[in-house]
């Protein structure tokens, strides 16, 4: 079933269920802070949450974490649940496009934000502290038992001097450490999708596979500013682009309040919708013929990627059996400035191979998002400019070192039964070479964030600058890298955001509402 089985709310494909209805909310995109966001804004509102997606849910590709990488290989299916996409520079990446969004095809390693992250955020530590607990007490386990690569691993991360060995923990903390998943013992994933069935059931509707295309904003013409009413999507697999739906929000009698729309799209979904509504720099719109409505040149900025590099293990025979499996085992390494983990990824049935992987935790390069076309289901063009800061190829470099040491430890020697031969330094271990094994093997780490930076497209409390009553709340938001992996993060900021609307409006409490129709 849709909802696999759970209770769930009322999730439909049919864009006749939904359309010219109205909602105290809409959130677009059921993503990683999407589904919290609509899961606690229930509580006190009807939501309609607006996915480009399918359900997670009977699909064992997502599932079962033994399945884990087999969607790796591209496809430009467009009903697929992986998205992949090529930064302008040339690099691979996926994008998930399915209710739970890239926590649906993702790693599922969790740890929390540092302290210094969320305070620079300006966020309130005790909300956030009980947002993070939300999510774990929902979607977060403890590893049952380390897979022995992830075993040999934490040997070789504290060989290697990654220390101390911190144990199991969920704070982003200096050493090695065993960290939580959204994956639970039988290897079944929880995506954010499953945060859904902790709301208000009855107020949440779900539309899947429906594109929002852009936010219907009107201006009020008495100087005030323009307000967002709702949102005009397609369906996500229909050949015919003319048949475009439109949902409204409610506007409660006697008060002015109107709830919002709340843009959770991603790191290229949300800056992209954006743009399509007539929010971004006006030349780039006119280029595509779309009706500018707040000249901005910051949308589509400050988007950033973690540069990584992975190193496969050469082995035996006998252990590319072993089925494959997300991380347990992270280290954060020279003073907080590198990340480094392992994976056993599959490369046909019955083949995985065995890699150490580790990424740039602060990159202080960013890039650009910009349209490649008025559609919504075509991915918008984006360059990352990676290593466009000479500083973050030197980090680059202490990665391709710390990755090396860790390969050629004593105890994944004795697991692999053989040591590995050099391969970044096989060129010779000179920093200018080494700069160039950057250059030539980066990839992307998959933390991409930005887009809609707090304090240039949004202000403090998530709102658009110029236009009332539209949000943006998801990974483009995010000013820098949490450093650590961001899933936690994110979730937490869907709930977060999320309770402090439920504190900020009451007019919810009124019974009756007036509907607005364009
Ligand atoms: C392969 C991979 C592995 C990763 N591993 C880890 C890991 O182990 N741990 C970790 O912490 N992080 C990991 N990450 C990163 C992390 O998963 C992402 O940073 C995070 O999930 C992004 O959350 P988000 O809410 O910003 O976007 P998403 O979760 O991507 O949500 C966006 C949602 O919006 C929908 N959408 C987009 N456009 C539209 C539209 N026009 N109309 C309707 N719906 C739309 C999408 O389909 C999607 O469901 C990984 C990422 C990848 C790609």
């Amino acid at each position: 079933s849709i909802t696999g089985g759970h209770t769930g709310p009322f999730m439909t494909s049919d864009v006749n269920e939904v359309a010219g209805k109205s909602f105290d909310y809409i959130v677009v995109g059921g993503g990683t802070s999407g589904c919290p966001l609509v899961a606690t804004l229930s509580k006190s509102y009807s939501v309609l949450l607006v996915e480009r997606g399918g359900s997670p849910y009977g699909n064992h590709l997502i599932e079962n974490e033994s399945s884990m990488g087999f969607y790796n290989v591209p496809t430009n299916e467009p009903a697929y649940f992986v998205e992949p996409f090529v930064s302008e520079e040339g690099v691979p990446n996926v994008r998930g496009r399915v209710l739970g969004g890239t926590t649906a095809i993702n790693g599922g390693f969790y740890g929390r934000a540092g302290q210094d992250f969320i305070e620079k955020a300006g966020w309130d530590g005790e909300l956030v502290k009980d947002a993070y607990e939300w999510v774990e007490s929902k979607v977060v386990f403890k590893p049952y038992k380390l897979i022995p690569w992830q075993s040999v691993v934490k040997e070789a991360f504290v060989e290697a001097g990654v220390t101390p060995f911190n144990g199991y923990t969920l704070d982003h903390v200096e050493g090695t450490k065993i960290g939580g998943r959204i994956f639970d013992e039988n290897g079944k994933r929880h995506s954010a999708a499953d945060l859904l069935m902790s709301g208000d059931c009855k107020r949440i509707t779900v539309l899947l596979n429906a594109t929002v295309q852009n936010v219907i904003i009107e201006h009020a013409g008495d100087g005030q500013r323009p307000r967002a009413h709702g949102v005009r999507f397609i369906k996500s697999h229909s050949t015919n682009s003319d048949d475009v739906y439109e949902v409204y929000l409610n506007q409660p009698k006697r008060t002015g309040s109107w709830g919002d729309v709340i843009l959770s799209a991603g790191a290229l979904g949300s800056p992209q919708i954006l743009m399509l509504s007539g929010i971004g720099p006006h030349e780039h719109l006119k280029h595509f013929n779309i009706p500018p409505l707040i000249h901005t040149t910051q949308v589509g900025n400050g988007i950033q990627d973690n540069p990584g590099l992975a190193v496969v293990m050469n082995m035996s025979q006998a252990l590319h059996k072993q089925s494959a499996g997300g991380p347990q085992v992270e280290g954060v390494a020279n003073g907080f400035r590198i990340i480094i983990g392992s994976v056993t990824a599959p490369i046909s049935v019955n083949v995985t191979v065995k890699g150490i992987v580790a990424k740039v935790a602060n990159p202080l390069s960013r890039g650009v998002l910009r349209l490649n076309s008025t559609d919504p289901k075509q991915n918008p063009l984006v360059k990352f400019n990676y290593f466009v800061e000479e500083s973050d190829l030197d980090e680059c470099v202490e990665v391709a070192r710390l990755i090396e040491r860790v390969a050629r430890t004593k105890s994944v020697e004795m697991y692999l039964g053989r040591k590995q031969s050099r391969i970044v330094t096989r060129g010779g271990s000179i920093k200018e070479k080494l700069k160039e094994f950057c250059k030539k093997n980066m990839m992307s780490y998959s933390h991409y964030h930005g887009g809609c930076l707090v304090g240039s497209v949004v202000d403090e409390d998530y709102k658009v600058f110029g236009v009332e009553g539209l949000r943006v709340i998801d990974g483009s938001t995010l000013l820098d890298s949490p450093g650590t992996n961001p899933m936690a993060t994110l979730m937490m900021l869907g709930r977060y955001q999320g309770r402090k609307d439920a504190k900020r409006k009451t007019w919810s409490q009124e019974k009756g509402v007036i509907s607005y129709k364009a």
